[in-house]
């Protein structure tokens, strides 16, 4: 099994997958008589129909045991999904680019610096979320609507990966 190699989050790494919410080395422009920074439009939110919603949630997510047999990534069809850090805290990424299913070789993982959130593009293969602390708390915008919005895909075994951050 192929140990994946955990790179720094950086938008053009990233860009293939989706966003990386962050003010590093982001535009902004003055708002509220010069008091507030404003870092417009970061990311958009995707929505597949019509009458979807964009919505905000927060996830209290515990850590997996490290390291992590990769065995599965799942997608979203209809829509995006950001996760970002309320409590500072680098997380971990697990993607692979949009396709009929995820393929091993193409598998990626990233590293956050506690000051950055992403926002899946919609059909980015993706982990669930992985902490590194204990437990962590993620602010969430992503789709809600009709029809099934994630599908999973399980590696065959001579397919899945590791994740080996303490390593
Ligand atoms: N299922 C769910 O809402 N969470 C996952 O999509 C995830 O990416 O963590
Ligand atoms: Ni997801």
């Amino acid at each position: 099994m192929r140990t994946l190699t955990i790179e720094p989050l950086t938008k053009e790494a990233f860009a293939p997958f989706g966003d990386v919410i962050e003010t590093d080395g982001s535009d902004h422009f003055m708002i509220n008589n010069g008091s507030t920074m404003r870092f417009h439009k970061l990311a958009t939110v995707e929505t597949a129909k019509p009458e979807d919603n964009a919505i905000i949630s927060i996830f209290r997510a515990d850590a997996q045991d490290m390291p992590l047999t990769v065995c599965m990534l799942e997608r979203h069809p209809l829509g995006s999904q950001a996760f970002i850090p309320l409590l500072g805290n680098p997380f971990l990424i697990v993607v692979a680019p949009v396709g009929d299913e995820p393929v091993s070789g193409l598998v990626r993982a990233f590293v956050t610096n506690g000051r950055q959130g992403i926002n899946y593009h919609r059909g980015v293969w993706h982990h669930p979320v992985l902490t590194i602390e204990k437990r962590d708390d993620f602010l969430v915008v992503d789709r809600s609507g009709t029809g099934n919005n994630c599908d999973e895909h399980f590696f065959k075994e001579d397919e899945r990966l590791i994740l080996a951050p303490h390593q």
